[in-house]
């Protein structure tokens, strides 16, 4: 099994003001190769997201999936185009050639759309926040390492009408299959990946050339404070505005071989950043040219997300 190690990027000089320009370019320039290459960044400090507000975040989804079944179902998810809430066991299958749906649940967030508990929305709100600003200085630095103009991704965020932090519950014991999360990539602009220290290893990233399945281990350096790791992974609108420069390599997670860490919860938080609702996701033209013509249909942003997710998620 070999393995896919990001490159540390750091994206806190892409806050407003925050950097100087000779900052800025060495973190495009560490950027460059790997969203062309395999889309997976690690960004140290947790992208300039206090560790405080990513450990209460941590904190709530647990509290949040320990609540009693009905009372989750009082949360249920509903329909693609709101697509928050709660979605239970064996209702997601990314990857339609597994024979089983994923074994996780999952709860999709956006601010104040879902009565929950002060104490989990507002620690859930502050890192909805907060990861949207390290988004977009991601995007900002990834917007350079494309020779794009530095605002021109993170100005389709502006609404962050799509955006949802994403929490999932893998849980430990005796694994129904090796696969926690099937094959997928993400459907975004980028996702904000946090994963807690001590957590159950499990991702991996397919090679774009080989196809072969990489675990994904970050480089030294990656941890913030409270020893968790957070990465960028560049999604499919991405893809499609960049006509497949910028690569949204399939991901999944599978079940770590350990007994004891299989046994294990497994939480994460991924904050899914994506284009607002009306933007057109056509091709840009710096990235088409006569011997290069569109590779995908235009579409708006909001239907390309609502026809990803029903692809995924059994709502009855
Ligand atoms: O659990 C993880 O580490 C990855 C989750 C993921 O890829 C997703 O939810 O899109
Ligand atoms: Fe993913």
């Amino acid at each position: 099994m070999s393995i896919l190690t990001p490159p540390l990027v750091d994206v806190r000089c892409f806050f407003d003001g925050a950097g100087t320009e000779l900052e800025k370019s060495a973190s495009a320039e560490a950027a460059r190769w790997a969203c062309r290459a395999h889309g997976f960044l690690a960004l140290p400090a947790h992208g300039g997201i206090a560790s405080e507000v990513v450990v209460a975040a941590f904190d709530s989804i647990q509290a949040l999936f320990a609540m009693p079944q009905e009372k989750k179902m009082e949360l249920a998810f509903r329909d693609v185009r709101e697509n928050v809430g709660y979605i239970q066991l064996g209702r997601e299958k990314p990857d339609l050639s597994e024979a089983a749906p994923d074994p996780k649940e999952v709860f999709q967030f956006a601010p104040g759309k879902r009565q929950l508990p002060a104490e989990i929305e507002e620690p859930l709100a502050a890192l909805f926040r907060a990861g949207m600003a390290a988004s977009r200085a991601a995007l900002r630095c990834l917007a350079r390492s494309l020779d794009l103009p530095e605002d021109e991704l993170a100005a389709s965020t502006r609404d962050a009408d799509l955006c949802t932090l994403r929490c999932i519950h893998y849980p430990g014991g005796a694994a129904p299959r090796s696969t926690r999360c099937g094959a997928h990539t993400d459907f975004g602009l980028c996702t904000l990946l946090l994963h807690e220290q001590g957590g159950a290893p499990g991702l991996q990233a397919a090679d774009r050339t080989t196809g072969e399945w990489r675990d994904v281990v970050p480089p030294p350096g990656a941890a913030g404070a409270d020893g968790g790791v957070a990465y960028v992974n560049l999604g499919d609108m991405l893809s499609r505005w960049t006509n497949g420069e910028c690569c949204a390599t399939p991901h999944r997670v599978v079940a770590p071989a350990d007994s004891a860490q299989a046994a294990r919860s497994r939480f994460v938080l991924a904050l899914f950043c994506d284009a607002d609702a009306a933007t057109s996701l056509a091709c840009l033209p710096q990235f088409t040219s006569a011997e290069r013509p569109p590779l995908f249909q235009p579409m708006s942003a909001g239907d390309f997300k609502a026809m990803r997710l029903a692809g995924i998620t059994a709502v009855s």
